[in-house]
């Protein structure tokens, strides 16, 4: 099988100071990734390095023939830490802003057809005409992942989509990430490590540098040993086994 995205000897830096070196991932057809690792440690920049948004100094990034020759073959669900609450967009134009290619803003009829469809499915069409500042926590969120879906991706990166999300909504976001999954593959950076050993397949921890994880389950020494701390939570019988599939 071609690897959709394979990553070899990736280095990135800002104003030559490396924040990731000689990383090497490949991502698959329908996998799951979980991107962990400490604040600072790179989780935002290899993705940016994915996407095409940051120049590496060092290394190559292959794109599969699946994710060649399509308008928008990866959606992105950025990183958003705060929102202009008095921004005048709606709902609406801020799905269908997920169809601007190079800057090019000018939506055809069949992408405001799977704004629609996409709202209808995340269940808040009755706030399409509502200014993104109206919001909730929860209901933004799944603004920007029908804003992601739009040019239907066959990857799909989130970087942190459970940030103002409360429990709740967060369970229906990664119920709908799994669903999502039958089709596409998934790169999903998040802090909740519950998240990480309940839905995703595999783990790439960064820290500068990155080490992969066939499975969904990380030793706390594994973590250690790879200077990765994250929240240690511990699930069922093994006391020092953590991101362990689990129910709550
Ligand atoms: N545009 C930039 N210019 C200069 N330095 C940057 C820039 N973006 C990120 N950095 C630095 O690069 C390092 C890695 O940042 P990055 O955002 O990739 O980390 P992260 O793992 O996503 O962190 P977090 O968990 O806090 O989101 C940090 O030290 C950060 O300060």
């Amino acid at each position: 099988m071609k690897p959709l995205v394979k990553i070899e000897n990736l280095t990135c830096a800002y104003d030559k100071i490396p924040v990731l070196e000689n990383v090497n991932l490949e991502v698959n057809e329908r996998d799951f990734l979980g991107v962990i690792g400490p604040n600072g440690g790179g989780k935002t920049t290899l993705l940016k390095a994915i996407l095409g948004l940051l120049k590496p100094v060092k290394g190559k990034i292959v794109f599969g023939s699946d994710l060649q020759g399509r308008k928008k073959p990866i959606g992105y669900l950025p990183q958003v830490r705060h929102i202009d609450k008095k921004f005048p967009i709606t709902v609406f134009d801020v799905v269908l802003s997920g169809s601007i290619m190079n800057g090019i803003y000018r939506p055809s009829a069949e992408e405001r057809q799977k704004a629609e469809q996409l709202l209808v499915e995340m269940g808040i069409l009755d706030i399409r005409h509502k200014a993104i500042g109206e919001l909730s926590g929860g209901q933004m969120q799944r603004v920007f992942l029908c804003r992601a879906l739009l040019s239907d991706p066959k990857l799909l990166i989130l970087d942190e989509p459970d940030t103002f999300v409360d429990n709740r909504f967060e369970g229906e976001l990664y119920e709908k990430l799994r669903a999502l999954n039958k089709e596409i593959a998934i790169i999903l950076v998040s802090h909740d490590v519950g998240t990480i050993s309940t839905y995703v397949k595999t783990i790439a921890c960064v820290n500068k540098s990155l080490h992969y994880h066939p499975s969904n389950i990380i030793t706390q020494e594994q973590l250690e040993g790879y200077n990765c701390p994250i929240q240690v939570i511990t699930h069922g019988e093994v006391p020092h086994t953590v991101l362990q599939y689990h129910h709550h």
